[in-house]
């Protein structure tokens, strides 16, 4: 049965918003300690939302201030798992109570389509909460390989205080992604949720405390990078932070790390994902509508967006004539009605970025524009390419936009040296129906997932990187993750009988 409301409802629900729009920190919300704030946009409306707080590194000492006495004095990580367990769980049914409103101020603060908020992004969400807090009771440490005279036990404990920056395109499933693992793991939380969209993180800190989490555990600090995030990324007593978002910005937290604790990086950036369609492909039909379904869902705005079509010359035709039939199914208008499958673009920066990318005369001298190709108000037309070469900025950059390039090859070795021709290594997938050529094909793309005549991202049991520029330090998602907010722990116990050893000698 359909979860979405109509879109009436929707409005209704928008108009009646009171989002909260300061710092959350051991406990309470909070105005930044400088009282400056900065405005929440909604990007269909142009309408502020919010004066949500501009945190500085003031608040950043505050808010890791706080974690820190949490952690250190075990209200949460000293807990039996099961019991953290059950406060997980308490949290998930609080949002599946209010995945209404949540779907909604997740729509309005950045412009995705209420039909995605709706139906993937709080199902997500909640799953992904759930999932960690149902494996965290069910998981043994190791003893060593050890004669009788000694024991060897490897054990995991929480890392510490984890610092997750978040990006703006799913705010509320890559705060679940993060915090998830990171508090099953028994870790306090300092959530830096990315500018333009604030409002869920702040709800979701709300509500998990009325699930339990004790106060300090899991804080939210608004603001914007420079001021808030490098604060956090700089910070000594942070032991770790996770982060998603630019390759830039993920580059600048290692230098972070290199230059206050050396604390853990974990990061997820860029993709510039290609999908391969060879000519033994079945059901070019389905094939379009997933190819499709990866260029355009969440307006291009995702890391793993299929952006580059590497198609074989036999059945090229055939395909693009499925593809541009099955783009014309993709309706863009007001994110809040629940008959669009597009919204806007998160800001008027980011969409002039995307529109630059429209401009034919910039992308070399043959380009075709398949379909779409204008941006107005905001809002970019789903477009797809055709000749694209791999010189292109079409082929080489992220573009995080609605826009697919083609490309065409002849043979399965062409389209994997295609494939692995980018700095990114995030996702890809492979369409074929010979068992032998898929499987070559998995191995030798360089990603960090590879889906064999399917796409997507997998889902809370596998883990989600990148390889080479995609990522660095681990994956999100999967026990994985749960490992990577854990330190690992080697304890000895030398239980050598000495009387008896005394007495032989
Ligand atoms: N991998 C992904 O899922 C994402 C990739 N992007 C890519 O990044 C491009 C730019 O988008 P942005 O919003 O500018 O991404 P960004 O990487 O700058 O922002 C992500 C997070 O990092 C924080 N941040 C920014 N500058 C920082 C700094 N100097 N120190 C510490 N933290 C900082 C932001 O406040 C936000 O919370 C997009 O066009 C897209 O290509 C953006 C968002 C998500
Ligand atoms: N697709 C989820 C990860 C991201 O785009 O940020």
């Amino acid at each position: 049965m359909s979860d979405l409301l109509t879109h009436d409802e929707y409005k209704a629900l928008a108009e009646g918003l009171t989002p909260a729009s300061t710092s959350f920190v051991d406990g309470s919300f909070r105005a930044a300690q400088s009282g400056a704030t900065f405005d929440s946009i909604n990007p269909a409306t142009g309408k502020r939302l919010a004066k949500v707080a501009a945190c500085d590194a003031a608040d950043v000492d505050y808010a890791v201030e706080k974690a820190r006495m949490a952690f250190d004095d075990g209200r949460w990580r000293c807990l039996h798992p099961s019991a953290r367990k059950d406060v997980l769980i308490k949290l998930a049914k609080l949002i599946k109570r209010n995945r209404h409103e949540l779907a909604v101020m997740e729509s309005v603060d950045s412009g995705k389509p209420i039909r995605d908020c709706a139906t993937i992004d709080l199902p997500e969400t909640i799953n992904t909460i759930i999932w960690h807090a149902e494996a965290v009771d069910k998981l043994y440490d190791q003893t060593a390989p050890a004669g009788e005279d000694a024991m060897g036990m490897i054990v995991r404990e929480p890392i510490g205080v984890v610092g997750a920056v978040l990006p703006w395109n799913f705010p509320l499933l890559m705060m679940a992604w993060k915090i998830a693992p990171a508090l099953a793991a028994g870790c306090s939380v300092i959530v830096k949720p990315a500018e333009q969209t604030s409002l869920t993180a702040l709800r979701i800190a709300e509500l998990a405390m009325e699930a339990g989490v004790p106060r300090g555990v899991l804080n939210v600090i608004t603001g914007d990078g420079p001021k808030t995030g490098a604060p956090l990324g700089l910070h000594p007593d942070v032991d770790m932070v996770s982060f998603t978002g630019s390759t830039e910005t993920g580059r600048l937290f290692l230098k972070y790390a290199a230059e206050s604790n050396l604390k853990k990086i974990v990061l997820e950036c860029g993709g510039k994902n290609p999908a391969i369609v060879m000519d033994d492909a079945e059901d070019l039909d389905l094939v379009a509508e997933h190819v499709v379904n990866g260029a355009f869902w969440n307006m291009g705005e995702n890391c793993s967006a299929t952006s580059r079509l590497i198609v074989h010359e036999a059945i090229k035709d055939d395909l693009m004539r499925h593809i541009l039939a099955h783009a014309k199914e993709w309706h863009m208008g007001d994110p809040l009605d629940p008959k669009n499958h597009l919204g806007c673009m998160i800001d008027s920066e980011h969409f002039g970025k995307v529109a630059s990318y429209l401009d034919t005369s910039e992308n070399g001298n043959n380009i075709v524009t398949l379909c779409g190709g204008k941006a107005a108000d905001g809002y970019v037309e789903p477009t797809i390419f055709d000749q694209v070469t791999s010189a292109s900025r079409l082929a080489k950059e992220e573009i995080f936009g609605p826009v697919l390039g083609v490309m065409t090859v002849t043979s399965i070795d062409e389209a994997i040296a295609l494939a692995n021709d980018t700095d990114y290594g995030l996702a890809a997938s492979v369409y074929t129906t010979n068992v032998k050529q898929a499987m070559r094909a998995a191995r030798a793309i360089r990603a960090g997932t590879v889906t064999v005549n399917c796409y997507g991202e997998g889902d809370a049991t596998t883990p989600f990187g990148g390889y080479k520029q995609s990522g660095f330090g681990g994956r999100d998602n999967g026990i994985h993750a749960h490992d990577q907010y854990c330190e690992v722990k080697t304890i000895w116990i030398d239980l050598t009988d000495r009387a008896a050893s005394d007495a032989v000698n």
